[in-house]
């Protein structure tokens, strides 16, 4: 199986996770129905963001944690949405990618979902 090496390789898997959130019985509404998301402005923020991550290529400056506040605010976003979150991206790379990157990205993905999950129940307070 491939490696997780390149700019492109991010492109792939970034496009493979969110056809499969889209479709997702779980967290897709939050994507299609709560935040309407313009997929053709989300997906290259996301690759950029997982490039500056993964490969310390800084193309993304924004603040990904503000962005879900608004829509914690409209429909909770609890611990079990991003659970389902991370057994998505981890499922998604296990089927596409191997090596050190790809281990990487499970662990980052892994650590800011439970920080998120953290922060947006704390919000709710
Ligand atoms: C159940 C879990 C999650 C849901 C439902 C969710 C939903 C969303 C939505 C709807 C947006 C688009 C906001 C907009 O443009 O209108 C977004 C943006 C984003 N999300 Fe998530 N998200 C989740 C978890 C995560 C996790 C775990 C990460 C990081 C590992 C992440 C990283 C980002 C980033 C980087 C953006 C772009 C922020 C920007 O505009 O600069 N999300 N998310």
């Amino acid at each position: 199986m491939k490696k997780l090496e390149t700019r492109e390789d991010i492109e792939t898997l970034v496009n493979k996770f969110y056809d499969k959130v889209q479709t997702d019985e779980t967290i897709g509404f939050f994507f299609n129905d709560v935040a309407k998301v313009d997929w053709d402005h989300h997906l290259p923020k996301m690759y950029s963001f997982w490039e500056t991550l993964l490969f310390g290529q800084i193309s993304y400056k924004g603040n990904p944690m503000a962005v879900h506040f608004p829509i914690n605010s409209q429909v909770p976003m609890e611990k079990f949405h991003f659970a389902h979150w991370v057994q998505l991206w981890t499922q998604t790379i296990e089927q596409n990618f191997t090596g050190e990157m790809a281990e990487m990205a499970i662990y980052k993905a892994t650590n800011i979902a439970n920080l998120m999950g953290h922060k947006m129940e704390v919000a709710r307070r």
